[in-house]
C-alpha cells in the first residue's frame, strides 16, 4: 500500500504525506496557490446556478457541487479545471462518485477478508477504480512528456522533479505519486461536496440564520465584490456558521480506521498492540458536556463573548494526530469561498409545498443527507 490515506503508518506514507505539504507550500507561493484554484471556480459556480435557477426547475445542488470541487483538486494536481459539459470530466466525476460509494465496502466485515487472503485484491478491485487508475497514469504520462524543471506547473510537476532529483532508496515513487493523486481525489471530493449539501440543507431550514449570514455578507462585501479567504475575520459569523455545519453534519463520524502500534493506556484503558481504533467524533460533536444545545442549529456555538469566532477541542471535523486530514486547509477554504460566495448571490428556498429538509443522514463511511431538490 502506498500515497497518504491508504498506506499504513511508516516510511512510505511519511515521506508522501512530507511532500503534500512541501508540494502546497511551493505552490502557494507561486501564481497557483489553492486560493487562486478556489477563488478562480467560484465565477463558475455561479454561472451554473444561474443557468439552473433561469430554469425554473428545482436542481439537486450535488450537481454544481461536485464539479467544482473537483476542478479544484484537478487544478491542484492536472494544472488544469474542466468545463463542467466537458465528457471527460463527468466520466471522472462519475467514477470518482462511484468509486466511493464502493469504498462504504472498507467498512464492512467482507473487507477483513479481503486483507486476510493475498492476492484477493487484484479480483475484488472495482472497475471504477481502475479507471481512475488509468486516468491518473494517463495524466502523469502526459506531464512527464511535457516538463519543465524550471517551471513545475502543478503537483505533478512538483512530484516528477522530486523523483527525478531523489535517489533510489527515496521512499517516494511513481506509484506513490498515483496512490496519493487518488487519495487527494477520494478523500477530498466527496467529503467537501456532501458539507456543502448540508450547508445549503442548514440554509432552507433555518431561514433566520440564512438571513443573519447574508446581511453580513452585504455588510462586509456587498453585492460585487469576490470574497477572499482572509475576509473570513470581518466575516465571524460566516464562519461560525460554516464551523456549524460541519458539527452538525459531522460527516466523518468514525474518521478512518486507527491502529495501535504497542501497547498504550488511553484514558485509563489499556489498548493492547494491533488493536483497530475508531475515534467517534459524531459523539464528540454531539456531547452536551461541550455544547450547549447540541440537537440545535446555532453558528453561537462558535462565537466568543467577545464576538469572535472560537474553536473547540471539542471540534474534530478533520481528525487529529500524525493522520489528521491533509487537506484540512484546502478544504476549509472551499467551504468558506464557496458557501459565501453562493450566499452572496442567491437565497436558497424550498419550493412551496415542502415546509423543511429531512436532516438525518444516510448512514455510511460519510454522512451525507438524503437527495434533495431546491
Ligand atoms: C470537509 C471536507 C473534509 C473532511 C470533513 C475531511 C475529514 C477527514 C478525516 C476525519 C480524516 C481522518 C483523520 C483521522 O483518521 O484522524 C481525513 C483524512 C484525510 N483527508 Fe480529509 N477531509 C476533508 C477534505 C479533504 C480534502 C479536500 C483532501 C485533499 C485535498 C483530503 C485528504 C485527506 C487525506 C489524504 C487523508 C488521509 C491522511 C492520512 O492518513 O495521513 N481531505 N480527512
Amino acid at each position: 500500500m502506498d500515497g497518504i490515506a491508504v498506506a499504513p503508518y511508516g516510511p512510505k506514507w511519511m515521506a508522501n504525506r512530507k511532500f503534500f505539504y512541501s508540494a502546497m507550500r511551493t505552490m502557494g507561493l507561486g501564481k497557483r496557490g489553492i486560493e487562486k484554484c478556489v477563488i478562480d471556480e467560484v465565477p463558475y459556480i455561479v454561472e451554473e446556478l444561474e443557468k439552473l435557477c433561469s430554469s425554473d426547475e428545482l436542481f439537486e445542488p450535488s450537481s454544481v457541487f461536485d464539479p467544482a470541487v473537483l476542478n479544484v483538486l484537478a487544478y491542484f494536481t492536472f494544472g488544469n479545471r474542466y468545463s463542467y459539459q466537458d465528457e471527460k470530466f463527468k466520466e471522472l466525476i462519475h467514477i470518482n462518485n462511484e468509486f466511493f460509494q464502493k469504498a462504504k465496502f472498507l467498512n464492512q466485515p467482507e473487507f477483513f477478508l479481503v486483507t486476510l487472503i493475498p492476492g484477493l485484491h487484484k479480483y475484488w478491485l472495482p472497475q471504477c477504480f481502475r479507471k481512475i487508475h488509468k486516468f491518473v497514469k494517463a495524466e502523469i504520462k502526459h506531464h512527464r512528456q511535457h516538463l519543465d524543471p524550471q517551471n513545475p506547473r502543478d503537483y505533478i510537476d512538483c512530484y516528477l522533479n522530486e523523483l527525478n532529483q531523489t535517489s533510489d532508496q527515496s521512499e517516494l515513487s511513481e506509484l506513490g505519486l498515483e496512490m496519493s493523486i487518488m487519495d487527494l481525489f477520494q478523500a477530498g471530493t466527496e467529503t467537501t461536496a456532501t458539507t456543502l449539501r448540508w450547508a445549503v440543507l442548514y440554509m432552507v431550514n433555518n431561514p433566520h440564520i440564512q438571513e443573519n449570514v447574508q446581511s453580513e455578507i452585504d455588510n462586509v462585501l456587498g453585492f460585487d465584490q469576490l470574497p477572499k479567504y482572509e475576509d473570513r475575520t470581518r466575516m465571524p459569523y460566516c464562519e461560525a456558521t460554516v464551523l456549524e455545519v460541519q458539527r452538525m453534519a459531522s460527516i466523518t463520524p468514525f474518521g478512518l480506521l486507527h491502529c495501535s502500534e504497542e501497547d498504550q493506556k488511553l484514558g485509563g484503558y489499556h489498548i493492547p498492540k494491533h488493536t483497530c481504533i475508531m475515534p467517534s467524533y459524531h459523539t464528540i460533536h454531539f456531547d452536551p458536556k461541550f455544547w450547549k444545545n447540541p440537537n440545535e442549529f446555532d453558528p453561537c456555538n462558535f462565537i466568543d463573548p467577545n464576538g469572535k469566532v472560537g474553536t473547540r477541542d471539542a471540534f474534530m471535523p478533520f481528525g487529529g494526530g500524525l493522520r489528521i486530514c491533509v487537506g484540512m486547509n484546502i478544504a476549509k477554504q472551499e467551504l468558506f469561498l464557496f458557501f459565501v460566495a453562493i450566499l452572496q448571490k442567491f437565497t436558497l428556498q424550498l419550493p412551496d409545498d415542502v415546509k423543511s429538509l429531512d436532516d438525518e443522514p444516510i448512514p455510511g463511511m460519510t454522512l451525507a443527507p438524503k437527495p434533495f431538490r431546491v
